[in-house]
């Protein structure tokens, strides 16, 4: 019977020696096969404790490349056990990242907006003390 592995036991196996990743809420042991990895072992490290889902679904990941991984499945990953929200990789519910986007492109526009009223500030005085 598959295993159900807790959060806490995810990411005690974030090294090379030892090195679990989390796939649609399935764990995989990719520590053998690592080093075989056509893309590198950095992009897996860098996923090492967290959802890599999404990640691995961005790279376009082969049907050849899928069929690997039921040989590495460890078992289910145990949602109950963290909190799921603060994964990297997890889609956010809808309507928060459009909330998000809305308060980073205002940021955006503030850093346009603050040195163009500071120079709108430096020729107003310039020419009102200039004229005095
Ligand atoms: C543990 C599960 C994984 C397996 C079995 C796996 C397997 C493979 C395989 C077979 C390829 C060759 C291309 C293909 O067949 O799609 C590949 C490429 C690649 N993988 Fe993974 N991979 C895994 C996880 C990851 C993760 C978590 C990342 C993180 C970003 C990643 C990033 C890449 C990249 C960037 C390439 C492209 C390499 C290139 O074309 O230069 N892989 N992977």
């Amino acid at each position: 019977m598959a295993k159900v592995v807790t959060l806490e036991e995810l990411k005690k196996h974030t090294s090379k020696d030892s090195l679990y990743v989390l796939l649609h809420e399935k764990v995989y042991d990719v520590t053998k096969f690592i080093d075989e990895h056509p893309g590198g072992d950095e992009v897996i490290l860098a996923e090492a404790g967290t959802d890599a889902t999404e990640a691995f679904e961005d790279v376009g990941h082969s049907d050849e490349a899928r069929a690997l991984l039921p040989d590495m499945l460890i078992g289910t990953f145990d949602k109950s056990s963290g909190d799921i929200k603060m994964y990297k990789g997890l889609k956010q519910p809808a309507g928060t990242s459009t909330t998000v986007h809305a308060a980073v492109e205002q940021g955006s526009n503030m850093m346009y907006f603050a040195p163009l009223a500071l120079l709108g500030a430096y020729f107003a005085w310039r020419y009102y003390s200039g004229s005095a």
